[in-house]
């Protein structure tokens, strides 16, 4: 199978591999809109869920975990200060950090959250719609209650920059997921606009997201590996090559089971399907 990036020499069967073998520990502190499909998604693709969310055991949690995922969903002022916490705990342990700032931008506390996760926490993946990564970095986005509103002509550079203020490998995700450091971009071209019309499919590309970097050694491996894996899975689900499906809700069952089954999937080609774009 073709790789992920020419220069870096992995193929996605190389990270799916890396996920079994690892069986990588979760801890993800998220909403409580979506919490029950991101425990799930992470045993689907071979991780272990843990959604420990207690100030008084996170810290231990994710000192003893693999990955730790922030999703401020439903954050609350208790909740800040545990996912702040959780953060410090993946930090001094080496665990590599996910951030999911959800709503950022929507409302000013939503922006003042996620700016103090970002400032105050070494983030190694940060994942958000293309309104989300925008109003981050302070450029004009419209952000109505969670969802991405609006276009984004210039999300490559956007992310780039997000990369560039934060440290973190960015994922801008929409209908063309945007993969950035401070100094490359990719475009990746995998999914499908099913999996726009299901609540969740963010936070469970949150999750993937951290499951393939606790897996992988580099951040960057772990967000294009698993930006593809999950949008393989988006259109091996689209295809009914997991089940047929009969609208949204449907669907979104079909999905879970095209992650859990992806390794033994036939997948597409990904030839064509990454390109590293110029950013100026
Ligand atoms: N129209 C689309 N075509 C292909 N993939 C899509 C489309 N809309 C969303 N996705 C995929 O669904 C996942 C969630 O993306 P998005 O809807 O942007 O996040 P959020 O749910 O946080 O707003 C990503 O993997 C993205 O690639
Ligand atoms: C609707 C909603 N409200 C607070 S969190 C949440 C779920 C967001 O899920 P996603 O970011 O995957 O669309
Ligand atoms: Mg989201």
């Amino acid at each position: 199978m073709s790789s992920l990036d020419a220069d870096r020499g992995i193929t996605l069967d190389d990270a799916l591999t890396a996920v079994a073998d690892a069986q990588p520990l979760v801890n993800s502190v998220t909403n409580d809109v979506t919490i029950n499909d991101v425990a799930n998604i992470t045993l689907h693709w071979g991780g272990l869920p843990v959604m420990s969310d207690d100030e008084r055991e996170v810290g231990d949690m994710v000192a003893i975990a693999d990955g730790c995922l922030l999703n401020m969903g439903t954050v609350s002022e208790s909740g800040e200060e545990t996912m702040l916490t959780a953060g410090m705990a993946a930090n001094d342990h080496g665990v590599p950090l996910v951030v999911d700032p959800v709503g950022v931008g929507a409302t000013p506390t939503r922006t003042r959250v996620a700016d103090r996760l970002v400032t105050d926490l070494d983030v190694d993946v940060l994942n958000g719609n293309y309104g989300e990564i925008s109003a981050l970095v302070g450029e004009h986005a419209e952000v109505r209650g969670v969802e991405s509103i609006g276009e984004y002509a210039e999300i490559a550079a956007t992310a780039v920059e997000c990369a560039r203020q934060t440290g973190a490998v960015v994922v801008a995700s929409g209908e063309t997921d945007i993969v950035a450091t401070e100094a490359a971009a990719f475009e990746v071209q995998a999914g499908h606009s099913m999996m726009g019309e299901v609540v969740g499919t963010g936070c469970m590309l949150g999750v993937t997201l951290t499951v393939f970097a606790a897996a992988l050694d580099d951040p960057l491996d772990g967000a294009l590996a698993g930006t593809v894996a999950y949008g393989l899975a988006g259109e091996l689900a689209a295809d009914g090559a997991f089940g047929d499906y009969h609208g949204p809700a449907s669907y979104r069952i079909s999905f879970l089971d095209a992650a859990a089954g992806l390794a033994g999937a036939e997948t597409p080609a990904l030839s064509g399907r990454i390109e590293r774009i110029e950013v100026r």
